[in-house]
Order: structure tokens, then C-alpha cells, then sequence
């Protein structure tokens, strides 16, 4: 049991903020916790049963990649990414996950899924074929996009995987916490709570990748030649380890662009945030505009030369977001309804569980956001927001050292990151008593005191496990056990909450909807791409 009573160096303490008089504030409003919102989105590369990368397209029994509302393709055609409709129970949301992943496993024949984040065996990158999504011009859009993600920064880093989780809290919430009457004129006032959310996040958000980073591996393959400073041991083989690393996906090797650092966004005020975001949309890059939007024989290279071709280019640890209107852009449906939820993007694909994430995470997810939400979190500024950094690069290149210390924003006052995880888990125990009351359960608080031994003990991270078996077996092999270990589990359960004729159904009706789109165009694809460019 999590010895709340435990004292804490006062210095410790500190660090976190007073969320006390929140918290008690919480526990006499426990309603306000009711009908939480959550969606995850699950990306896997297909392999073939040697750990390489798969060289077929993507099934035409799961339909269409550009319409079908669960399963699409990120940015390869080998990408399979899977996304679950919005939901209020933890338990359905991921038997809905699982049944898209029994349903794929079924469809792919000889073909595995990745278990990892960090990708496969890959001997020639330029054999990784983009996400192919029709002649439609938002097809051939799409498809454009990935071409300019391959010239900007290589199609290995883009084969990489995650999750994301999508959160929001109920109205009721806001009603109570903030006096909203509604969603439309509360919305200034969700969006304020939604960035404090979000700062909060940047400062203590590495405990994700401490906690669940189980990137700290790669594929010898991964590296393609290319020098790295990083002290990496390696069994000599396919494997390249660092021994307290938590999460090479989210470290400047993994899924991150360094250039973007510099794009002066803050969390501030969500028009603040918008305007960074259109700015770097719209701000010709040197490096880019060099490279040029056609080659020599006129084909095109990219969307445009600016420094992000679109918003989604943006490769945040964490994300505002609105559902958006058809043709509508991330940032306009902000302006338009304000923020409807937030996408967590540090999650590392779950190598235990065979559908990449488990309901411990998830439940993590949720206490840590609402922690996040009712803390007290002062304004940052870029600058700010860039030293925190510094925290997130430590935790995930060797979060799991002895003695490893952590410190707040541009904060130089350095503190021991386990005293300072448990005290957050001593908060976060809190907030798990409000929600297993309303559940009549216990589930949230044993998510908290299973988590939180890992601070005293790091062998019971996700990275040390994971890095255990690679170490013993090699990546590949530790891969294609696991990949083999899923797909005859996947492959041997029924459906529970989606049927056959749903999935048939989505897939007709993902082919009729792109043909659609194909017969439907009226400009060619250069007014087209000026259009969307207004
Ligand atoms: N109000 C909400 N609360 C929580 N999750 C939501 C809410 N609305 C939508 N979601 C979830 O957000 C996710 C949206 O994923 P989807 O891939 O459809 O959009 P996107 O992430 O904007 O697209 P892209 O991945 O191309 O950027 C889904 O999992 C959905 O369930
Ligand atoms: N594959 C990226 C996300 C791709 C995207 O931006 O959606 C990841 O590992 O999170
Ligand atoms: N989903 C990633 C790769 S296509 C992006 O939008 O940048």
C-alpha cells in the first residue's frame, strides 16, 4: 500500500505544486469525474514472419486506408494505424482495439504486427513505400505530404510507431470546476484549462516515458550507417541498447524534429498557440525552399517549402485538439469551438500487451491528466517550454540510472526524480480514491501503488523488462516471438464488441466513399493544393 504518510523531503515537495486545496475540492465533487472521454489510436508496422519489413500493400479487405473510420495507415503503406470512436468505458474502448487487432490478424494472413516502437528490420529505406490513398486530389495529398516527410527527414524516423491517447473531461466537470454554463460560452474557459493541462504536462510529463517507455533498444538496422554520439552497448549482433534508457522514440534519435524547436510555440492562451502554429505553416524554411517543391522532371517533392507543410507536422508530445468539419484545419476548428481534448503522443507501443496498450496506462493516463488539469500551472514562455527539454531527454536516455535527478522547467534547483514520482503518486492516490468511489472499485488505486514501486525499483518499468529480453534474445527475435506470441492469441479469440458484418460493412463502404471522392474532384490537383493553401 502506498505509504502516503511517508515523509517527504521538504525539498521534494516543492517541486510538485500545492494541489491540495484542489484536490479536497475534488473529493467533495466526485460527480465531476463522470463520463471522462478517451480514444487511442495504435500504429504497427506489418512484418514478414523474419522480423523484415512487409513488401505488400495494404489489404484491400480492410478497405479503404483514406475512409475507413478505424483502420487507415500513418505514414507508410506498412503502417497500419488503428483508432478507436470516442468512449466513456475503459473496458469497451480497448475490446474495441482488440477486435480491430483479432480482425486484422485474421485478414493478414502470414503477416505480422510490429510489437515495438522502434521499427523492424528495414535493410533499404528507400524500399519503405509512403501510405497510398488513391487518385482523389486529398489522396494524392496525403500521399504528397509523406513524400515531403520522407525528403525532410528520412522515411526510417517516419516507420517509427506510438500511441496516442485522447482524453477530455465531461462538461460537468467544467461546470463545477469552473462555474461553465455551457460548452459554447464555457469554451475560453475550457481551452484555459486544457493549456494548463498542457503545461503542466511539458513540466511533468516525463514520468510517462519513465513509467512506460519501452524504447530503449534499437535495430542495429536503424541507424543506417549514420554516426551517433550516444554511448550505446550493443550484443554484437542487431541489437543497440543504452542501459538506462527509457524511450529512444522520444529522444532526438526518435520521433522529433530539433528544427521545430524553434517555432516560438507557447500554451498560453490558445490564439497564442494558433498563431505560432499558422506562422510556421506559412514561413518559408531555407533548407526547404532549397530542396523546392518539384525536381528537375517536375515531380513534386513536397506540399510546399515552409517549415511545417501542414499543422500535423507539428511532432508535439502532447496536443489541443477539436474534432474537425470536412476540409477544416486542426488550428480553425480550435478557433472555431476552442479545445474539445487532448492527445497524448509520448506513449510508447506496449510490448506486453498485444494490442500495444493496457487499462493500467490508460488509468494512469486519466489520474495524471486530471492531476495536470488541477494543478497550479504558471504561464510559459518558449524559451521555458524548450528548457523543459532538457527533463524529457534525461528521463528517456537514462531515466533508469541510480541517484538520477530531475529538475522544473528552467529550474537549475536539480531534485531526486524517485523522491519527486512519488510525491506526485502520493497526489495522484488522491484522485484515484474519487474515481474508484464513483466506480465502487479499488482498480485506479492499485494502478497507483503497482506504478509506484517502480521509483524504488526501476526493474519494474516497461524499458527494463523490455531491454531484459533483448539483451538475452536480440531485438529481432525478442520481436518476432512477440509478434508470433500475439498473432495466434489475436487470431484464436472471438469478436466482442464489433461483428464480421461491421467490418465488412466499413470496409464496402470505405471503397464506395473514396470513389466517391475520385469522381467528385472538380479542380486539378495544383488548384487543388492552392486552394487548401489559401
Ligand atoms: N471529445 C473527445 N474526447 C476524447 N477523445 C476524443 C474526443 N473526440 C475524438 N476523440 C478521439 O480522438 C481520436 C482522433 O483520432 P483521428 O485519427 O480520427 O483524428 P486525428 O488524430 O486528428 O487525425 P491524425 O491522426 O490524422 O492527426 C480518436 O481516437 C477519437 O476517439
Ligand atoms: N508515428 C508517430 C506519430 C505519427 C503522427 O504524427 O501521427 C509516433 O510514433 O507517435
Ligand atoms: N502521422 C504523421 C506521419 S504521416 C504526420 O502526420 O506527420
Amino acid at each position: 500500500m502506498l505509504n502516503k504518510n511517508k515523509l517527504l523531503s521538504q525539498r521534494e515537495v516543492n517541486v510538485i505544486p500545492d494541489v491540495s486545496k484542489a484536490l479536497s475540492w475534488l473529493e467533495a465533487h466526485p460527480n465531476a469525474l463522470k463520463g471522462i472521454g478517451r480514444g487511442i489510436e495504435r500504429e504497427t508496422l506489418r512484418v514478414k514472419p523474419d522480423g523484415h519489413l512487409a513488401e505488400s500493400g495494404h489489404p484491400d479487405s480492410l478497405g479503404s486506408a483514406l475512409k475507413h473510420d478505424w483502420i487507415t495507415t500513418d505514414f507508410a503503406e506498412t503502417l497500419l494505424e488503428f483508432i478507436t470512436p470516442v468512449d466513456q468505458n475503459i473496458d469497451h474502448m480497448l475490446a474495441f482495439l482488440r477486435d480491430i487487432h483479432r480482425h486484422v490478424a485474421r485478414e493478414l494472413a502470414e503477416e505480422r504486427m510490429w510489437p515495438f516502437s522502434m521499427p523492424c528490420l528495414i535493410d533499404d529505406a528507400d524500399r519503405i513505400e509512403l501510405a497510398q490513398y488513391g487518385s482523389s486530389n486529398i489522396g494524392r495529398m496525403k500521399t504528397l505530404y509523406r513524400q515531403g516527410l520522407k525528403n525532410r527527414y528520412g522515411a526510417l524516423m517516419q516507420t517509427i510507431s506510438g500511441i496516442h491517447y485522447n482524453f477530455s473531461l465531461p462538461l460537468s466537470f467544467w461546470q463545477e470546476w469552473a462555474d461553465v454554463k455551457d460548452a459554447e460560452s464555457g469554451k475560453e474557459t475550457i481551452s484555459a484549462g486544457y493549456l494548463r493541462l498542457i503545461r503542466n504536462y511539458y513540466r511533468y510529463g516525463w514520468v510517462i516515458p519513465y513509467l512506460f517507455g519501452a524504447s530503449p533498444a534499437i535495430s542495429s538496422s536503424f541507424l543506417q550507417g549514420r554516426e551517433s554520439k550516444l554511448p550505446f552497448e550493443t550484443d554484437g549482433k542487431d541489437s543497440l541498447w543504452l542501459p538506462y534508457a527509457t524511450s529512444l522514440r522520444l529522444s532526438d534519435l526518435g520521433y522529433t524534429n530539433k528544427s521545430q524547436s524553434g517555432l516560438g510555440i507557447t500554451f498560453n492562451s490558445l490564439e497564442g498557440y494558433v498563431k505560432a502554429l499558422k506562422a510556421a505553416i506559412k514561413t518559408p524554411s531555407e533548407e526547404y525552399a532549397a530542396m523546392g517543391t518539384k525536381d528537375a522532371d517536375g515531380n513534386w517533392l513536397q506540399l510546399n517549402t515552409n517549415v511545417l507543410q501542414i499543422e500535423n507536422e507539428l511532432y508535439a508530445p502532447i496536443r489541443p485538439k477539436r474534432v474537425t468539419r470536412s476540409g477544416e484545419a486542426p488550428s480553425d476548428a480550435l478557433l472555431r469551438g476552442g479545445i474539445e481534448y487532448i492527445e497524448v503522443r509520448s506513449l510508447d507501443i506496449n510490448p506486453f500487451s498485444a494490442i500495444g496498450v493496457d487499462a493500467n496506462q490508460v488509468r494512469f493516463l486519466d489520474l495524471f491528466l486530471i492531476w495536470c488539469t488541477l494543478a497550479d500551472a504558471p504561464e510559459m514562455s518558449a524559451d521555458e517550454l524548450l528548457c523543459t527539454r532538457k527533463n524529457w531527454n534525461r528521463v528517456v536516455l537514462e531515466g533508469r540510472k541510480p541517484n538520477q535527478k530531475i529538475s522544473v522547467g528552467c529550474s537549475e534547483t536539480e531534485h531526486s526524480l524517485v523522491e519527486v514520482g512519488k510525491a506526485l503518486f502520493a497526489d495522484l492516490h488522491r484522485v484515484a480514491e474519487v474515481l474508484d468511489s464513483n466506480q465502487g472499485s479499488t482498480q485506479y488505486q492499485q494502478v497507483c501503488d503497482q506504478l509506484v514501486a517502480s521509483f524504488d525499483d526501476p526493474e519494474l518499468t516497461y524499458s527494463a523488462r523490455i531491454l531484459q529480453a533483448i539483451k538475452e534474445s536480440g531485438v529481432t527475435d525478442t520481436g518476432i516471438a512477440l509478434a508470433e506470441q500475439y498473432r495466434h492469441m489475436l487470431c484464436e479469440e472471438p469478436l466482442e464488441v464489433i461483428s464480421e458484418e461491421d467490418f465488412t460493412r466499413q470496409a464496402l463502404e470505405s471503397v464506395a466513399a473514396q470513389k466517391k471522392l475520385e469522381e467528385g474532384d472538380t479542380l486539378d490537383f495544383e488548384a487543388y493544393l492552392a486552394s487548401r493553401e489559401g
